[in-house]
């Protein structure tokens, strides 16, 4: 495999081949903004060198992948592999400063072109089980014009209007928290547009998390919790909504399969359904309760920084029980 390097003319590359691209720090002067969510913008992102690595991607890719529904239309490549490492690290590096989020060290690299006629439509890319958490999409369009179009609006629920634009001009950068409702979408280009979207993950809802997770509720089924449970489901259903039953079972489930007794499936229950607190007196069935509805939550809906920092904060200094440990290592890692 070629690095991205190997395709720059022999003058650029005889220069920088031996040592990281870029000589000014990257992504320098980030402008926060807070509404209709967080997010930075930065003008001049990268250095020269760097903005012609990127570029070079579009030039020796050959395989895209080519989305065309009605509201998503783009062609992706993953091009991972091809950004030199220490370009990688030092990216990695600086969302950490910026967005001070606890991001592994993972980075995934999507060259994203779109042709005239392309266009995507409003979406929030809600962090679900084992997805990124932050974003850097980086604009690559020398010349941009706003007939070009291609414009990145935000906003603040799926039907409204654009609260926030971002123009598509060359060597701009716009990074992003992705959460239930980061809402966003591109207005329909009339010339060529070429974007590199950079993939951050949380250090607790990484794929090796989602393995897990799926792995404990494989094959879900209801029929395998114990008896004791049927009057207070019953009961349950007769009065809450299916999302929150359907949620409070497979939290008794993961406690099933955990190993736990009938009584703390029967507390998970009560609690994910939010019929009880979890105060039992018992720090080993509150832990469990707590992380059982953790997972049960990651698994029907999307992680949540909001929520997972109360996850944190009183899971915070509890023993690790031993029969907890993996899912809480995964969840809460230190
Ligand atoms: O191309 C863009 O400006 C943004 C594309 C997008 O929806 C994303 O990266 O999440
Ligand atoms: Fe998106």
């Amino acid at each position: 495999m070629h690095d991205a390097l190997s395709i720059l003319p022999p003058r650029l590359r005889d220069s920088r081949s031996a040592r990281s691209v870029g000589v000014q720090p990257l992504l320098l002067h980030a402008n926060h903004h807070h509404n209709p969510f967080p997010f930075f913008c930065v003008d001049s992102a990268f250095s020269e060198d760097q903005c012609a690595v990127l570029e070079a991607l579009f030039l020796r890719t050959n395989d895209w992948q080519h989305r065309d529904g009605a509201f998503y239309r783009c062609s992706l490549c993953d091009v991972t592999k091809t950004i030199p490492a220490s370009f990688q690290a030092e990216i990695l590096a600086r969302m950490r400063e910026i967005t001070r989020l606890p991001l592994v060290d993972r980075v995934d690299v999507t060259a994203q072109r779109m042709l005239p006629g392309h266009v995507i439509g409003i979406h929030s890319d809600r962090p679900l089980l084992g997805y990124e958490i932050a974003r850097l999409v980086v604009q690559l369009n020398q010349e941009w014009q706003p007939d070009h179009g291609g414009v990145l609006e935000l906003f603040s629920s799926p039907e409204g209007k654009a609260v926030f634009s971002v123009d598509p001009e060359y060597n701009t950068a716009f990074g992003f928290t992705l959460h239930a409702d980061s809402y966003h979408g591109v207005t329909e280009v009339t010339q060529p547009r070429q974007t590199v979207v950079f993939n951050f993950w949380h250090i607790a809802n990484t794929p090796e998390l989602a393995a897990y997770v799926q792995a404990l509720f494989a094959n879900l089924h209801f029929s395998e919790l114990p008896a004791a449970l049927d009057p207070v489901a019953s009961s349950a259903e007769s009065i809450l909504p299916e999302d929150t039953t359907f949620r409070a079972g497979t939290a008794a489930v993961a406690l099933h399969r955990l190993g736990y007794d009938e009584a703390t499936i029967v507390t998970g229950y009560r609690h994910s359904a939010g019929l009880a607190d979890c105060d039992t007196g018992d720090t080993e069935t509150d832990a469990a309760v707590l992380l059982a509805d953790w997972m049960a939550y990651l698994y029907r809906d999307s992680f949540d920084l909001a929520h997972w920092n109360i996850l944190r904060n009183k899971l915070n200094r509890v023993e690790k029980f031993t029969r907890l440990q993996p899912a809480w290592q995964l969840c809460l890692p230190e």
